[in-house]
This record gives C-alpha cells, sequence and structure tokens, in this order.
C-alpha cells in the first residue's frame, strides 16, 4: 500500500496523523497493561486516556455501555471486561500501547497472557477501598513475571475516598514502598486536582469543563499557598531521602551538590531516579485522580512515559539469542468473519511485514503473513512494517494459536535454541529451563470445571466443532473432548462464568444455540499399588495377521506427573523400533486418559514394559490398541484413588458476618488456615474441594447480605478420603 493510500486510510479511519503510524524508535514505545480489582475503574479509566491521547472523539461511559475496549458484546452488558483488547495511540511522543486486562478471577490466564507481553503496568485502585482481594492476585501475577508498575488511585472523588487509607493499604497488603509523586487537593466531593510533588506545582481542572481537557498547571507560591507549599516541600524532601535511600547513584547527587538544600535539586533529576527505582521495583509511584470525573488522567499518562520502562530496558534474557532476527509472541487470537483468525503479537526482536513467512516453534509450522495492522480497539488500520518492541495485529496466521513463539525459520529457532544450551551450561541451568525461556509461552492451567455440550440438531454438530474450534485457538484454557462411551462433546474450562461465557458466545458470534449439561468438577485417578497385567491381541484383516503379545506393570509414582512415565525393560528395548516405540506410547497414553473409577485421566503412573512380542506385518495401530488394552486390565485390578481439585479459598467478610461464614465453610469440607484481621474486616484464608464450592458466590451473598467478597484458585488435586469417594461413586452410578 502506498503512502498516499495509507493517508487516505488513516482520514477514513479517523486517525490523528501520519506519525501515528510509523515505527517509533524503541525508546519512545511503552507497552503498558491496566490491572485492578472488578470495578476499581480500569475501564473508565482506559476510555480517558484514549480520549485525552486525541484517539476517541467522545467519552465512552461504562454506565452507558459505550466504551471503546470493551467492544464485545457480553462486556457491554456485563460492564466487565472479559477479553483484553490492544489499544495503540501516542502521547507527547511517545507511543503507547496499552492492553486491558480482565479482572475476574475465571480469567486469570488471560491476565497472565498480557502480563507477559507487557514492560509495565498501571495498577487501578477504588482509592475508598484500597487494596482488594483481586489486585492482590494480580499484584502477585506482575510480580511472577517482574512488570515495573506505577498506581493510580481512583475515584478520589467517591465519599468515603482516602488517599492516605489507600496509601496505608499498598504499603501492608501488597508489601510495597509507594513513592508519592502527588497528593490530592480535596478528597470526596470537594476533590478538585492534584499536587505534583516532584515539580511543587498544583494542577487544578476547570469545574466548568465537561471532558476535563482543560486545566491549569500553576507553581506554588509562598504568597497565594503557603501552608500547601509547607506540606508540599516537607511530602518533596521525603520523597528524595526514600529515592536516595534506593538508589546510590542519586544518593551520591543528593548528598553531595544538593545537600544543603534539597529545593534546588531539579525535577528531571527525581523523575530520572524515580525511573531507575520503578524499574528495579524497589518502590512503585503512587499517583491519584478521578477518572468519572476527568481529573488526574494526564499526568497518569506523562508518568507512563516517565517512569515505565520502554521494551529495551526490560532485559529480557532470551533476546541475546536471537541476535535480531524476528521472535515474537502471540498472545491473543481473535476471530474476524471477514478477515478470518486475527493474531495479536508483540514483538521481541526482528521485523514483520506482510507478506512474510514465518515459522510458529509451537505449532512446528511455517505460514505467512498476509496483511499488518495497528490495533485500534475494533479498528485496525493496514501498515507496512513494524519493528522490535511493538504490538502487531496480523491476518493469515490460520495456525497460529494463543502463547505460540514466532520466529523467522526453522533454522533461526534452532541456532537460538543452541546458544541458549551453551549459555545453560555456563550458568548450569537445566536445558528444560532455557527451552522455557525461549518459547515465552504461557503456562496454561488445567480446566477444572465440564459439562457435556449439544447443538440443536444433530446437523449442527459440524457448525458446533467449527465455533469451538476457533474458540480454542482464542482460548487455550478451554478444552473440548468427546466423550468415548456417549459421543457428547464435553467442555471443560476454568470456572462457571468461564463456561457461561463461551455457551454465550457461541450464541451470539456463531448463531447456534447450544445446550449444556450440569456442570462437573474434572476429578484425577491414580492407583496405589504395583500390578501386572499381560495381553494378547489376535487379529486377521484380509490377508494380514496382527499379533501382539504384551506384559507391563504399572505403579504408583511418588511424584506429581500428568504424563505416565514409561520405562522398558532391557530385553525390549533392545530391539524395538521407533516406530514401535511411538506405537506403544501412543497406547499408554490413550488408557492413561480415562480411569476406570469415573472415567477420568489417570495420574502419577510409571509403567514398565516387561515384554513385548510383535509378529512380523503387525500394524502400529494394533500395537497401540494392544497395549492400550493391556494397561486398561492392570489398572483396573490396581487399588485405585480418586483425586480431587483443592482450591484456595480467600473470604473477605465483615466481623458481624464471620460466623456463619465459618458455619458453612466446616460443612463444604473446608480446612480454613488463618483468620487476618484487616481494618473492619475478618480475611477467612483456606482450602475447600472444588466441589463443595460451586454456586458459592450466590450463597455467600446470601449469607452476608451481599456484603462478602471471595477469591478462589487451584491449589493441587488432593486424594480424596474413602467415604468421600464412595459417596462419590455410588452418585455417578446413580446408586444415590
Ligand atoms: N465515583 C467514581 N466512580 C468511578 C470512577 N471511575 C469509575 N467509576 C465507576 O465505577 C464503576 C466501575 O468502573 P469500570 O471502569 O467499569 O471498572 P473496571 O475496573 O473496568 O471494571 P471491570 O471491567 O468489571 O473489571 C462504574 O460504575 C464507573 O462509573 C471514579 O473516578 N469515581
Amino acid at each position: 500500500m502506498s503512502l498516499e493510500l495509507l493517508r487516505e486510510g488513516l482520514i477514513g479511519n479517523d486517525i490523528k496523523s501520519l506519525h501515528s503510524i510509523i515505527n517509533p524508535p524503541i525508546a519512545k514505545i511503552r507497552n503498558i497493561g491496566i490491572m485492578a480489582h472488578i470495578d476499581a475503574g480500569k475501564t473508565t479509566t482506559t476510555e480517558r486516556i484514549l480520549y485525552y491521547s486525541g484517539y476517541t472523539r467522545s467519552l465512552g461511559d461504562v454506565d452507558d455501555g459505550d466504551t471503546v475496549t470493551d467492544f464485545m458484546a457480553q462486556e457491554r452488558e456485563r460492564g466487565i471486561t472479559i477479553q483484553s483488547a490492544a489499544v495503540t495511540f501516542d502521547w507527547k511522543g511517545y507511543r503507547i500501547n496499552l492492553i486491558d486486562t480482565p479482572g475476574h478471577v475465571d480469567f486469570t490466564l488471560e491476565v497472565e497472557r498480557c502480563l507477559r507481553v507487557l514492560d509495565g503496568a498501571v495498577a487501578v485502585f477504588d482509592a475508598s477501598a484500597g487494596v482488594e482481594a483481586q489486585t492482590l492476585t494480580v499484584w502477585r501475577q506482575a510480580d511472577k513475571h517482574k512488570i515495573p508498575r506505577i498506581c493510580f488511585l481512583n475515584k478520589m472523588d467517591k465519599t468515603g475516598a482516602s488517599f492516605n487509607y489507600a496509601v496505608e493499604s499498598i504499603r501492608e497488603k501488597l508489601k510495597a514502598k509507594p513513592l508519592l509523586l502527588q497528593l490530592p487537593i480535596g478528597e470526596g466531593k470537594t476533590f478538585k486536582g492534584v499536587v505534583d510533588v516532584v515539580s511543587k506545582e498544583k494542577l487544578l481542572w476547570n469545574p466548568n469543563s465537561d471532558d476535563g481537557k482543560d486545566f491549569e498547571r500553576k507553581p506554588l507560591l509562598e504568597m497565594s499557598d503557603p501552608e500547601l507549599l509547607k506540606e508540599i516541600t516537607e511530602a518533596r524532601n521525603a520523597l528524595i531521602e526514600q529515592v536516595a535511600d534506593l538508589d546510590d547513584e542519586f544518593a551520591d547527587l543528593v548528598l553531595g551538590e544538593f545537600s544543603e538544600n534539597f529545593d534546588l535539586l531539579p525535577a528531571e533529576k527525581l523523575q530520572t531516579a524515580v525511573h531507575r527505582v520503578t524499574l528495579a521495583q524497589t518502590a512503585v509511584p503512587v499517583l491519584c485522580g478521578s477518572a468519572l470525573k476527568n481529573k488526574g488522567v494526564q499526568p497518569l499518562l506523562d508518568a507512563i512515559t516517565m517512569y515505565l520502562p520502554s521494551p529495551e530496558e526490560r532485559n529480557l534474557e532470551f533476546l541475546q539469542w536471537y541476535k535480531g532476527d524476528l521472535c515474537a509472541l502471540a498472545f491473543k487470537v481473535l476471530h474476524d468473519k471477514q478477515r478470518g483468525p486475527l493474531v495479536f503479537l508483540r514483538i521481541y526482536s526482528g521485523m514483520i511485514k506482510p507478506q512474510l513467512a514465518i515459522h510458529n516453534i509451537n505449532g512446528n509450522c511455517t505460514e505467512r503473513i498476509s496483511r499488518l495492522l495497528l490495533p485500534f480497539a475494533d479498528q485496525h488500520v493496514e501498515i507496512p512494517s513494524l519493528t522490535a518492541g511493538n504490538i502487531a495485529l496480523t491476518v493469515g496466521l490460520k495456525h497460529t494459536t494463543t502463547g505460540d513463539t514466532i520466529v523467522s525459520s526453522k533454522s533461526s529457532a534452532l541456532a537460538a535454541c543452541r546458544r541458549a544450551e551453551r549459555e545453560g551450561e555456563k550458568k548450569h541451568r537445566q536445558n528444560n529451563e532455557a527451552e522455557r525461556l525461549l518459547l515465552a509461552g504461557v503456562e496454561i492451567p488445567e480446566p477444572v470445571f465440564f459439562c457435556t455440550i449439544e447443538p440443536p440438531s444433530v446437523a449442527k454438530q459440524p457448525d458446533l466443532d467449527h465455533a469451538l474450534k476457533c474458540l480454542q485457538r482464542e482460548d487455550p484454557s478451554l478444552k473440548v473432548k468427546l466423550d468415548p462411551d456417549s459421543g457428547q462433546t464435553i467442555l471443560c474450562g476454568m470456572g462457571e462464568l468461564h463456561i457461561e461465557i463461551i455457551h454465550d458466545r457461541i450464541k451470539r458470534e456463531y448463531g447456534l444455540e447450544t445446550y449444556l449439561g450440569p456442570l462437573q468438577v474434572a476429578y484425577r485417578e491414580t492407583i496405589l499399588n504395583s500390578v501386572r497385567a499381560t495381553d494378547t491381541l489376535d487379529r486377521t484383516l484380509g490377508d494380514r495377521r496382527h499379533l501382539v503379545t504384551v506384559e507391563l506393570e504399572a505403579k504408583s509414582l511418588e511424584t506429581s506427573s500428568l504424563l505416565p512415565v514409561i520405562e522398558y525393560a532391557a530385553s525390549v528395548a533392545a530391539d524395538l523400533s521407533q516406530a514401535s516405540r511411538e506405537a506403544v506410547e501412543n497406547g499408554l497414553h490413550s488408557a492413561c486418559l480415562q480411569g476406570p473409577l469415573l472415567g477420568s485421566p489417570i495420574q502419577d503412573v510409571a509403567i514398565t514394559l516387561h515384554s513385548l512380542v510383535i509378529h512380523p506385518g503387525t500394524s502400529t495401530t494394533m500395537i497401540s490398541a494392544c497395549v492400550s488394552r493391556c494397561l486398561q486390565k492392570a489398572l483396573k485390578k490396581a487399588d485405585k484413588q480418586i483425586l480431587e481439585p483443592l482450591m484456595n479459598l480467600e473470604v473477605t467478610v465483615t466481623r458481624d458476618y464471620l460466623s456463619p461464614v465459618l458455619a458453612d465453610l466446616a460443612q463444604r469440607r473446608g480446612n480454613i488456615q488463618e483468620i487476618q484481621t484487616r481494618q473492619d474486616n475478618r480475611v477467612v484464608i483456606g482450602f475447600v474441594p472444588l466441589a463443595e464450592i460451586m454456586g458459592y458466590s450466590t450463597v455467600l451473598r446470601t449469607l452476608t447480605s451481599g456484603s462478602a467478597t471471595f477469591a478462589l484458585e487451584l491449589s493441587n488435586y488432593q486424594a480424596m478420603n474413602p467415604q468421600d469417594q464412595s459417596t462419590l461413586l455410588s452418585q455417578r452410578s446413580g446408586l444415590s
């Protein structure tokens, strides 16, 4: 596409200038996410950011359901953010790629996936509530991915908003060191603006402006604001001392040149030091405002460009292995009816262009990018190329799934892998860790819930299969399988809301009314002892005789392993061809998919093949079938155990409602670890089996008149006690 056309296209697409699409220098890129507890104001803050940066012409309002980032229909209706949308815009010469992350616990995979591609994040808090349960979860995830952060205390206009309370909760609950870069002018109804502690200026928003674009920035003067100036000078001195404690370079500067008078220290020197401290994650800058009342968002944008890192400041280890060759991570797939799958890529190194052939490491396939777009919520602008540090949207990649790593060719990946291995040897690191870093993938948790899904008629089954295939590429935490006995399609997901949303999307986006069976917990099975079995398969098909005899032993493993550990007796290993070995392993894996008790997957088992005799001419399918049948026979004979998902539960409840909540949890086989005190609230922390906690949000709402909140996360799979196990088995077999 020519530049002329591009220019025209841009005007048509309502984009400000050509400037916004040219590859910006990497130092000027910020890949940012906004994370928060539900309802803290992420969407409203994002909307304001897009408006002030000039990318939207009017202010969206979550309560009216017309925001840009929550563009999926259900999100509009539910008023929550489910799928993250990447939005690209410019602010004062910086390119900002903003990824709106979801806040609901069922979508933590989405959050993880987004965090993986971010260089920095803004944590939005409701200033009247401080740190809430979900903020803690995402904060921990951001710690895991080492993402530098800044905090925005939103809702300063709300009755009950307290800057000090919110700052204290950041200090206490997040164990972070807040750097107060601003102080509010007024709180609740009297909130008017903020004071910039670094520059000693006050920022006041014009009360008559309806979009908050109009605000004035004035230096604090002795004459007009003596009290405030005194307060801010003290706050600035405290900030300087705090930063000097955390940054040696700054400490040298402060103790040398400016030790007599901190007032002489230029704002830029302090800003540079705050940037370094933010990057080192030894402290977090704190700002405040009210997105809804259009106050404090422009300084937040300035802070994003000033304090959060550019992509080249992240020091991602795997980059050195690519030596400038293409390396990108597919972090989201969307399905567009006209254009087919759209894949969001974070480019770590190298460059991408339309018509480029790329190699997908995880899928081990090569495919071609047909077009390259810049993501602007649900609008997309076509561009000629994009370089490292950017987020791109590609058309044409049909096999790429969320979480896949994209490189220029297979040989480039192999070269990077060799460099990583050499590096790993130097550092005595295990090779699989090098591989993990190289692939930079996102861990996909195992789904804990499942239910059957049926199309409205048998004729619609292919349409349902297609819809599920598309949805799975977008969301790898959704699993789909076929029940081998009933032939029904089974949907496996991360939570009740997750399954509900998928059901909803199939209806809206694919026009299919489907029926869900009751939601069930995904159990696992294991064995407790060691058992041996032998089997022979002798079948003649046409004029070919297939004959296999196998003897194997299955025993329980001490360590946890989803896949069976397979061993061969020396005599078997000696003359086993590669094809036969693969056939054996396929057979064993398929037998482990369906345990003898509930048909759930078998885990934590080791299998030893003691003997395997294969008659010449026997097909590999027959080898697999025989081995699989033999293992099933062994598993049936063993002492069997059901494993159930155990959840970490955290309930925040006022003191008055603590007793009924505890009594209810006791009935749900809950195991309470501790009860903490947070302000007037009690926080109950413990474990509870997933099977006992279905529909808990409704129960908790009724028990506490809607005053409690809870967070739930998979802890591990644990053995059920014999009594619970036999109750479950009789329920399943319809005996009770
Ligand atoms: N008083 C006040 N209300 C606000 C402010 N910002 C957002 N809200 C309101 O808080 C509610 C939630 O805002 P959202 O922007 O949807 O919050 P969110 O964090 O995106 O929510 P999820 O997408 O559900 O995670 C809405 O009713 C907003 O109008 C603010 O600065 N002050």
